[in-house]
């Protein structure tokens, strides 16, 4: 057996160290910041990544995409060994089958819209997949130009598009949504549960907004200085919601989410995208009654911190 495989292919699990001085090769005897964090994860989970600015949440995905080095720990992905500090193993980057979406979307600004996509395609991936992907996110029409010439909503769109392009075995989303609007989030969030389906990924993503966490993450950690001080569904993060309105609708289709079906419903001629709370299976025409709730400002931590050298493995 190569030093790169490790035994499950269906496992994610990692733990990993680092410390980050203020100043690039200051040796101080206290770091900056200092993150611990360990856990496993099923191949399909999707994880909401919480957390305070400068809790550590870009850290953990960039040592994960190996673009930051990790001071020590091991990153065990689907049967492959990305890292293991004891043999001073470290994959590059280009060999860990990740795709990634950072809050820059990085874009090759000299191709055009399906050169930056038909780059990202594994060698021996047929020409297609580039234009499937591009129409899944709407970007047809749009394949001639440069990304200079598109909007911030068709960057996001065509960085994601960009990322599953490679088929990656992880998917790293930090704050892919942030800048669009309220309507533009719920598409682009439908189009990433679509994808996340169909292409079976395994996905990490950052997020500050707890109803986009809900509807794209089955788990949910929550970060607090580089440590995991709550992992639960984040429906279960975000406690003391407050019961604002109810109002009637009527199902009008299912789809599959994260974590059971999301049914579009009606609602006084506005379309919705929920959950059966109580997990009933719900049949298009059926008539439902919804209860919107607002959402507390800060998650509420449910489970004691997580000790970060026993990962944990979730359904999620
Ligand atoms: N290159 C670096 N050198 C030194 N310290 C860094 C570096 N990058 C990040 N840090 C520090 O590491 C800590 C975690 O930063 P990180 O960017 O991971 O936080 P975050 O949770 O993603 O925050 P935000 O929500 O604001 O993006 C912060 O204290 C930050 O100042």
């Amino acid at each position: 057996m190569s030093a790169l495989h490790c035994a499950d292919p269906d496992l994610f699990s990692f733990e990993l160290h680092k410390r980050m001085h203020a100043a690039r090769g200051s040796q101080a005897a206290h770091p900056a910041f200092e993150l611990h964090v360990a856990l496993s994860l099923r191949r399909g989970d999707c994880l909401a990544v919480l957390g305070a600015s400068g809790a550590g949440k870009t850290t953990l995905l960039r040592l994960l995409a190996g673009l930051t080095p990790a001071d020590g720990g091991h990153i065990h992905a689907f049967g492959r060994c990305w890292l293991d500090g004891a043999r001073s193993l470290a994959l590059p980057t280009r060999k860990r089958r990740i795709g990634y979406v950072f809050q820059d979307y990085a874009l090759f600004p000299h191709m055009s819209v399906r050169g930056n996509v038909r780059f990202a395609l594994r060698r021996g991936a047929p020409e297609r997949l580039a234009d499937e992907l591009l129409e899944t996110v709407g970007l047809s029409a749009l394949a001639g130009r440069r990304p200079a010439q598109l909007s911030g909503g068709q960057q996001q769109r065509l960085a994601l598009a960009r990322a599953i392009a490679a088929e990656p075995d992880l998917l790293l989303l930090d704050e892919p949504l942030s800048a669009l609007d309220a309507g533009l989030r719920r598409s682009l969030q439908d189009e990433l549960i679509a994808l996340r389906r169909r292409y079976g990924l395994t996905t990490l993503v950052v997020t500050h907004d707890p109803g986009e966490a809900v509807r794209l993450a089955g788990r949910a950690i929550l970060l607090e200085g580089g440590r995991i001080v709550a992992d639960a569904t984040p429906a279960e993060l975000f406690g003391g919601r407050g019961e604002a309105l109810t109002l009637g609708g009527r199902v009008l289709d299912v789809e599959a989410g994260a974590d059971g079906p999301l049914y579009r419903i009606d609602a006084d001629g506005r379309t919705l995208l929920a959950r059966a709370a109580d997990g009933a299976a719900l049949a298009p025409g059926s008539m439902v009654t919804l209860v919107a709730e607002r959402w507390t400002a800060r998650p509420v931590p449910l489970t004691p911190p997580q000790d970060a050298a026993a990962p944990r493995t979730s359904p999620g």
